[in-house]
């Protein structure tokens, strides 16, 4: 999508590319429906001047929250005059490209309502969220507990008398704290509270609380609520009101309980339905879901800034060559470069996966079969926390591999990564998710001789062939055959399981010692979550991929693996399935690979198919013109509105003309 002055620096790396541009351009985008609606949305956002992204990073908190809540409210008002539907409003607002109160409206409250709300409780609140008439966050974490959900404090205790619940916050710790949209925006919150009936304490649970006036959004008596202040980077998630909630006393009627899980009736009886209660973690499932393509799209970004920058840049020459060399022909270039390009490609193929494995198991459930939850609970849980980090790092990676402009705000990296690096944490903090796969893996090889597992587990259904026999590669092409590296991943994750599961069922089961073996456990975790995006990708790749882009798609799914298979060198090696030598035989095919990757690298970043207003990056933008428009960005610094700087008067002209220093000088 050319967006540049016409000038294409880029040209002679466009007219390289050996595959189909148009037809990866739309695989990317998950089909042409959605590659037509996302160039749409696209185009509609950049022409728009009230979406402009171009001062976020020197706003003042106030300015640029007030800015964000104009941009949110543009968004919503040209959602509902151009008639969009609701995949169109989706990608709208991803190209708005800020954290704001809409995504946990929309990608938490109202999920969390259809999760659990009874139908007659859907019915009542759906209508009013999905036209807005509400704003609702989702208010879980505490500031004493956001990891322990089963620790919060906040209580919700039924008073029989009324038909009412009383919400309280009795202790500083039980103090609501993090939930975006709930410090400045939202009229609702779900709040997640003990549930109190007859002095018994039933665990928690989900209350719809309204917290803010419909008339003049103020405050509702007894409850007190703001934003818990500024946040990592400028600009950033600082666009987001992430809030801080206490109630005192407050009441709210008993139907505001979300009953699809459990019922207090009116004369306060506390009834379980037969559904796991851990349906009540539903809206975190379908968040994490739904942030692996996120983590493809943020890293895409960051990708391509590095790519197209590396390709402009030259720096230092050869003697076999005239002029200086591009960044990108440097072979430790490429090795960190490629594989983070390679990498977004993976977890596009995986969010792709990812949401029909949402879609089975929201339609198992449907039809009350819960047998894969743990199963899609542990992927989600996994496949969050690796492409999170690994995303996280890939921007910091990606800003380093542009050098200095790398860390101009100009380059576009450093706002990306402060927006994306929370990511980590929130939804789950990472550690906590890992040790939660790592139980699933314990549980199911301590079931493996009666349950066979299914999904992403069910190589483990393998595992005595899988610890006995070793990898049989003996020359680097025999790591060009899918069933061979799917073998060494599943067999190192197998072992890594089997290894620490074996060392927990020799002690004497306590916590203590699960929690002496957490490094163990979290590494075995990682194993089985790269096990499992090496696998989806391939699989994705074997299942309809057009011809003129299958090639460069493999290309990329091996450098994928072998790069993981390297970087994870150490943990292949000690579990004893590979040897060195075919470690090393690896690396030399990774660098053929590399080799493949960079005629096409700078198409294969073009068809991720971002606008250079969607980039608001310098470096990466599509026509390659860097420099013209890194001096060009220097005069909107707001530094140099004045030649002569504001403060030159008061501190810079005392010091130049006292000459305080002079007196004990020896010259
Ligand atoms: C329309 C738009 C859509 C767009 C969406 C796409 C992309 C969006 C991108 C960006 C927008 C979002 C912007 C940011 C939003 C941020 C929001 C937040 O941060 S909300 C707060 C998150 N808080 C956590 O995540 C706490 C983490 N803690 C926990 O989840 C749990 O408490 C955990 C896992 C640590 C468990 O702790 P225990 O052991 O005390 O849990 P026990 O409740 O006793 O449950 C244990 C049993 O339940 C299973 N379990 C746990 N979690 C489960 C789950 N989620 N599903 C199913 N089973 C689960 C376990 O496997 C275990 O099973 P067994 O007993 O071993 O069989
Ligand atoms: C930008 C942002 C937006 C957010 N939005 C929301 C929201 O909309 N709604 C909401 O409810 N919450 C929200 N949160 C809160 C978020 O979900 C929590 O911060 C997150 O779940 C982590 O919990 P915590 O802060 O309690 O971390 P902690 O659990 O206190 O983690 C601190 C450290 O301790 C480690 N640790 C903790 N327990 C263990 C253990 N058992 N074993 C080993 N290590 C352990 C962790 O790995 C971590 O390194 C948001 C957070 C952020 C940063």
């Amino acid at each position: 999508m050319q967006d540049g002055n016409g000038l294409d620096h880029l040209a002679g790396e466009r007219a390289m590319a050996q595959f189909d541009l148009q037809a990866m351009k739309v695989y990317l985008a998950g089909g042409q429906r959605e590659y037509e609606i996302s160039t749409k949305m696209a185009q509609l956002v950049a022409n728009d001047p009230v979406f402009s992204k171009e001062d976020r990073v020197r706003l003042a908190r106030k300015d640029l929250y007030k800015n964000s809540l104009r941009k949110a409210g543009h968004a919503w008002k040209t959602i509902l005059e151009k008639g969009l539907s609701e995949v169109e409003g989706l990608k709208l607002r991803h190209f708005v490209d800020e954290p704001t109160y809409t995504d946990l409206h929309w990608g938490m409250f109202i999920p969390a309502i259809k999760g659990q709300g009874t139908e007659e409780q859907q019915h009542k609140w759906l209508p009013l969220a999905y036209k807005m008439a509400i704003i609702g966050c989702y208010a879980q974490t505490e500031l004493g507990h956001g990891s322990n959900v089963q620790g919060l404090e906040t209580t919700a205790t039924f008073d029989p008398t009324t038909d009412e619940f009383i919400m309280h916050s009795p202790t500083v710790t039980s103090t609501k704290w993090w939930p975006g949209g709930l410090g400045k925006a939202s009229t609702h919150a779900l709040v997640y509270a003990r549930l109190i009936t007859d002095k018994k304490d039933h665990g928690i649970h989900a209350f719809i609380a309204p917290i803010r006036s419909l008339e003049d959004h103020t405050p509702l008596p007894n409850v007190t609520v703001g934003d818990i202040g500024v946040k990592f980077g400028n600009g950033g998630y600082n666009t987001m009101d992430n809030g801080f909630l206490r109630f005192d006393h407050v009441r709210i009627p008993r139907e505001n309980m979300l009953m699809r899980l459990a019922t207090v009736t009116k004369d306060g009886k506390y009834v379980r339905s037969n559904k796991p209660r851990q349906l009540g973690y539903g809206a975190m499932v379908f968040v994490r879901q739904g942030i692996v393509i996120d983590a493809s799209i943020y890293l895409s970004r960051a990708v391509t800034i590095a790519v197209r920058y590396s390709a402009v840049r030259r720096q230092f020459g050869n003697k076999d060559e005239p002029g200086e060399l591009q960044v990108i022909q440097y072979r430790t270039q490429q090795s960190r470069l490629f594989p983070l390009l390679a990498t977004a490609y993976a977890y596009r193929a995986v969010g792709f996966w990812m949401k029909s494995l949402y879609a089975d198991v929201m339609k198992r459930l449907n039809d009350n079969d819960f047998s894969t939850l743990p199963e899609v609970h542990a992927c989600t849980a996994g496949l969050k926390s690796i492409t999170t980090s690994v995303t996280a790092d890939g921007i910091e990676e990606c800003r380093k591999l542009c050098g200095g402009h790398g860390f101009l705000c100009a380059s576009g990296l450093p706002e990306l990564y402060a927006a994306y690096v929370p990511a980590c944490t929130y939804e789950g903090d990472n550690t906590i998710l890992l040790l939660q796969v790592a139980r699933f893996l314990l549980k199911t090889l301590s079931q493996v001789s009666k349950v066979r597992p299914v999904g992403t587990a069910a190589y483990l259904g393998n595992i005595k062939q899988l610890s006995t026999q070793n990898c049989k590669v003996s020359q680097g092409h025999d790591w060009l055959n899918t069933s061979v590296l799917l073998e060494a991943f599943e067999a190192r994750s197998a072992r890594q399981a089997a290894a620490v599961a074996l060392r927990l069922a020799k002690g004497s089961g306590s916590e203590a010692e699960f929690q002496e073996n957490t490094p163990e456990l979290v590494e075995s975790a990682r194993a089985h979550c790269q096990l499992i995006l090496v696998s989806k990708f391939i699989e994705q790749l074997q299942t309809g991929t057009p011809e003129g882009i299958r090639k460069q798609l493999e290309v990329l799914c091996y450098t994928y693996a072998f790069s993981q298979l390297i970087d994870n060198a150490g943990d292949f090696l000690a579990t004893g399935y590979v040897t060195g030598n075919q470690i090393a035989l690896a690396k030399e095919e990774l660098k053929h690979m590399f080799d493949k990757i960079r005629p096409n690298a700078v198409a294969l970043v073009d068809a991720f198919d971002h606008t250079d207003d969607y980039l608001g990056s310098a470096l990466g933008r599509y026509d390659g013109d860097v420099y013209t428009h890194l001096y060009k960005g220097a005069f909107k610094e707001s530094l140099n509105d004045t030649v002569v700087v504001d403060g030159y008067e008061e501190y810079l002209k005392p010091v130049l003309t006292q000459n305080l220093w002079a007196p004990h000088s020896k010259l």
